[in-house]
């Protein structure tokens, strides 16, 4: 009656489903005690359902947060991104701000306030250690008849050639800059006044062969330079007057030329 290939429960079940075993005295014992089985087993049954509902739900529950911890880092370091990103942009910001503040927009040379600055640094170091330094004050002769002859953009044209000549000339060490209109000024530190002379007379040469090419036309203009060198005691305006009087000097007496600024005694 009982197949080996059958489990346990299925010879119980075929036993209590025949009839004709009723009458066997183990039949009730056996059917209570299937009865129980099966009651146990549902139990069983039940409890590790709840048991797998809880755990999937734990596990869940964990994915979710490891998710969400996952998409808060994702977020954070795409913050993190854009963070870098804006104070990159702010550091150049501020170089350009730094740059424009301090240089001319026409000719690109340094302008007036970045003169000042390192001319009053100069001023300070000479001062201290009893180092020399000389500078140059030039300014475009006939300027005015150059931009009426030939118009203000040409003019400017000029301005920025003369930079240029400037900029090429003046050695690695020197700063030339724009000190306003058709002037510039050159500081040459541990330069004393000679030679300081000879380096301004190298540039005013250079400017005096320049040629402005406008069309057909052509330009060319002269420069007139006054020298001074920085005396002991001298501020750094001191040391620019004595430039200055040189360079009206050099404008009086002919233009296109260099005057040394005198000592003070
Ligand atoms: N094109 C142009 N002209 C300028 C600029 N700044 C100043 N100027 C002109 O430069 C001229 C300077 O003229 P003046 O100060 O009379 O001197 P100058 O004609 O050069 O004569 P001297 O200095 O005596 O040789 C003025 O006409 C200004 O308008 C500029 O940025 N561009």
């Amino acid at each position: 009656m009982t197949g080996t290939n059958k489990s346990l429960e299925e010879q119980l079940e075929e036993l209590l489903g025949d009839d004709a075993n009723r009458s066997n005295p183990l039949y009730a014992p056996l059917e209570n005690l299937w009865a129980t089985h099966r009651d146990l087993a549902r139990r069983i049954d039940r409890i590790s359902r709840i048991s797998d509902a809880y755990q999937s739900l734990t596990k869940e529950k964990e994915q979710s947060l490891t998710e969400r911890i996952n998409k808060q880092l994702r977020q954070l370091s795409k913050v993190a991104r854009i963070s870098d990103h804006y104070q990159k942009m702010m550091h150049d910001l501020n170089l350009a701000l730094r740059e424009a503040s301090n240089h001319d927009p026409l000719t690109g040379l340094g302008n007036r306030r970045l003169l000042l600055e390192r001319l009053k640094e100069e001023t300070e170091r000479a001062r201290r250690y009893s180092r020399p330094f000389s500078i140059a004050m030039l300014d475009i002769d006939r300027f005015k008849s150059i931009n009426d002859e030939h118009g203000h953009e040409l003019g400017d044209q000029v301005l920025v050639e003369v930079s240029r000549v400037l900029d090429a000339e003046v050695r690695e060490q020197d700063l030339c800059g724009r000190w306003g209109g058709e002037e510039f000024l050159v500081l040459l530190p541990e330069t004393g006044l000679e030679k300081a002379a000879q380096v301004m007379e190298r540039i005013r040469s250079a400017i005096a062969g320049l040629v402005v090419r406008i069309g057909e036309d052509t330009i060319s203009a002269t420069t007139s330079i006054g020298v001074a060198e920085y005396q002991p005691g001298f501020s750094y305006s001191d040391t620019i007057n004595q430039a200055d009087v040189a360079l009206l000097l050099a404008k009086r007496s002919g233009r296109d030329r260099i005057e040394l600024a005198v000592a003070a005694s």
